[in-house]
């Protein structure tokens, strides 16, 4: 399925961040979106996934082709490993568990409860539910924090393997996943412009200076 981004305004707390963002994603392929901190990533990929409302704009993709992974995994802190999984398969009607805790690396931890698991480890879980919701297109929110380098190689190769199979992933991150292919949109040229040299009333916030210096 494309995900197709036309003229997208986006705002957090009532003040427009970016816009006239637009971008195309096509099955197979990956975009990685970059900029400084609080040039309003988090707040664009929010829109897509459908959790906030984008001011102006299309998204073509409805929100349930997408699967979200947030800065926050979202864990069931008192289920263990695996019935996470399976609450999510319930949910999104997706793939079997067990490739997921293989694919992941979360074999010998089925049985912890996630409360118990470390910060690397809860990422893993919180990117294995990736794989069960069986959703085409992933939109990745710094989905390598608190991960050690084998497990971002790992997680790059996930992702390999995702859109060979013909999904189709969006990510913000600061480092480099190692998916050949994969095109870069910086998005300090959307950065929303002060009213007073054109952009939306409301676009400028005195507090966002020290972001965007
Ligand atoms: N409730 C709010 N009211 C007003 N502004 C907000 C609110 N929440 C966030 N912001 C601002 O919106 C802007 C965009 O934030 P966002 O989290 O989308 O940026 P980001 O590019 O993901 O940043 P980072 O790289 O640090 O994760 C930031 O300047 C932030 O300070």
């Amino acid at each position: 399925m494309d995900l197709e981004i036309d003229n997208l305004s986006v705002s957090r707390g009532g003040v427009t961040v970016l816009e006239g963002v637009g971008f195309r994603l096509r099955p197979g392929a990956a975009l990685v979106l970059r900029g400084p901190n609080g040039i309003g990533k988090t707040t664009l990929l929010r829109s897509i996934a459908g959790l906030q409302p984008a001011t102006v704009g299309e998204i073509s993709a409805p929100p349930e082709a997408i699967a979200y992974a947030a800065h926050a995994d979202g864990l069931k802190s008192m289920l263990t490993v695996t019935e996470n999984l399976r609450f999510w398969a319930a949910v999104h009607g997706g793939a079997g568990v067990e490739p997921a805790l293989q694919r992941m690396n979360l074999a010998s931890l089925r049985d912890r409860q996630a409360a118990n698991l470390s910060a690397g480890q809860k990422r893993r879980l919180g990117l294995a539910r990736l794989l069960v919701t069986g959703r085409p297109v992933w939109v990745l929110d710094e989905p390598t924090v608190s991960l050690d380098a084998a497990s971002v190689t790992l997680f790059g190769e996930v992702i390999r393997d995702h859109l060979a199979a013909g999904g189709s992933a969006l990510i913000a991150t600061h480092i480099d996943l190692g998916i050949p292919g994969a095109e870069t949109l910086d998005l300090s040229p959307f950065r929303a412009r002060p009213p007073e040299q054109g952009g939306p009333a409301g676009a400028f916030d005195a507090a966002f200076g020290g972001d965007f210096a």
